[in-house]
């Protein structure tokens, strides 16, 4: 076949685009949903903002079987991956969990099952991202990445930290006592971590949680102490918790934060009513629409979204790197490997 044959040319382009996309690293993000409340505005802001951002990867919904169909169908909808886990019980025990849903959280190890993932970055369905992150798909592997958490609002009240006033934001301000015994490791805020799903990690978390008595924190407090030798602390950028904004000032630039995690009491954006404490601060009255703007923007619907990127296509707009169509390609095609949504092929330009 002589190589202007355009059967050939045809073969060339499909087959580089598959060898492409075979050595495209097997990345995603994923979150977590339960229940029929009203997380699933959570999640539909989250997937709306990652494409706002120009992710390059998927999210992936790790759904409880309580999720209700309506719900599913609103995530498929909006270009998400949607997969159902069993639920995982934390085993019997007395403890009071900081917030009694707390306890739904362990469910969240089903996530180290999804090998078809290479590398996964996790999000809570209360975060947003407001800047791209796929880079911190590129951190060296062997580690898990997360953002410190902070002890200081009363969510910690039961704690030794918060007794003695001390938090690992400002480790110098108050020393910790030497008859406390020995420093605790750092601690994450498990609302975002970068992992990497396996078989061996998933059947280690499940059997080790049978032996390991549940506490406040649940799953968090758990990950902590699975992960505490290859944790690698990332900046407040990626996980910004809120309460940083009035308990560590000195810490964040806010114009800096790529995500925002709204977890302080009454911060939730899709029921925030401004009542609680700290939440008529402008920081966080911006903070609350920027994250309504883009749960109200119709243009990043997946379905308004993928329509022009595929009429720019047939426009043959090529799109340089930072085009959509660049952009939007290879989500399409990670979405259709997953084999969940089908692939939105170009009309011809012809
Ligand atoms: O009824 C619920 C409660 C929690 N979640 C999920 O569990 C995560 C952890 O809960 P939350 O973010 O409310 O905890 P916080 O970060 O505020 O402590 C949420 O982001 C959701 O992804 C859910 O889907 N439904
Ligand atoms: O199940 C435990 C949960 O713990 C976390 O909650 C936060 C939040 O409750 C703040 O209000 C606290 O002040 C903060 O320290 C605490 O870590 C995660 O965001 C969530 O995904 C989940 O892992
Ligand atoms: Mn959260």
């Amino acid at each position: 076949m002589a190589p202007h044959d355009i059967n050939t040319v045809t073969a060339i382009a499909k087959a580089n685009s598959l060898s492409k996309a075979a050595s495209l690293p097997r990345c995603a993000y994923v979150t977590f949903l339960a229940g029929n409340g009203d997380y699933v505005k959570g999640v539909v802001g989250l997937a709306k903002g990652l494409r706002r951002a120009k992710s390059k990867y998927p999210l992936v919904v790790a759904i409880l079987p309580d999720v209700p169909e309506e719900h599913r169908k609103i995530l498929i909808d909006q270009g998400c991956v949607v997969r159902e886990i069993e639920p995982v019980y934390p085993p019997e025990n007395s403890t009071q969990f900081a917030m009694a849903y707390y306890v739904i959280n362990y469910s969240k190890l089903r996530i180290w099952e999804f090998v078809e993932y290479s590398k996964m970055i996790y999000l809570d369905g209360d975060i947003q991202v407001f800047e791209n992150i796929d880079h911190l798909f590129d951190l060296p592997d062997g580690y898990f990445y997360a953002v410190m958490d902070c002890f200081c609002e009363k969510t910690w009240s039961h704690t030794p930290q918060f007794k003695i006033g001390y938090c690992q934001q400002c480790p110098d301000k108050v020393n910790w006592p030497a008859n406390f015994g020995p420093k605790p490791a750092l601690y994450f805020n498990a609302g975002m971590f970068v992992y990497q799903p396996c078989i061996q990690t998933y059947h280690s978390l499940l059997n080790t949680l049978k032996i390991t008595p549940t506490t406040p924190f649940a799953e968090q407090d758990f990950l902590n102490m699975f992960f505490r030798d290859i944790y690698r602390p990332i900046p407040p950028i990626y996980n910004l918790v809120l309460a940083m904004l009035w308990r560590h000032p000195e810490n964040i630039e806010l114009e800096k934060a790529k995500v925002v995690h709204y977890c302080a009491a009454g911060s939730k954006p899709w029921r925030y009513t401004g009542e609680e404490q700290n939440m008529q601060r402008e920081d966080i009255k911006m903070l609350i629409q920027k994250w309504s703007d883009i749960y109200n923007d119709e243009s990043l619907d997946y379905k308004n979204y993928s329509a022009v990127v595929a009429s720019e296509e047939a426009a043959g707009n090529e799109a340089g790197e930072d085009g959509d169509a660049a952009v939007l390609q290879p989500f399409l095609v990670a979405l259709s490997d997953a084999g969940e949504v089908p692939y939105v092929s170009a009309p011809s330009a012809a």
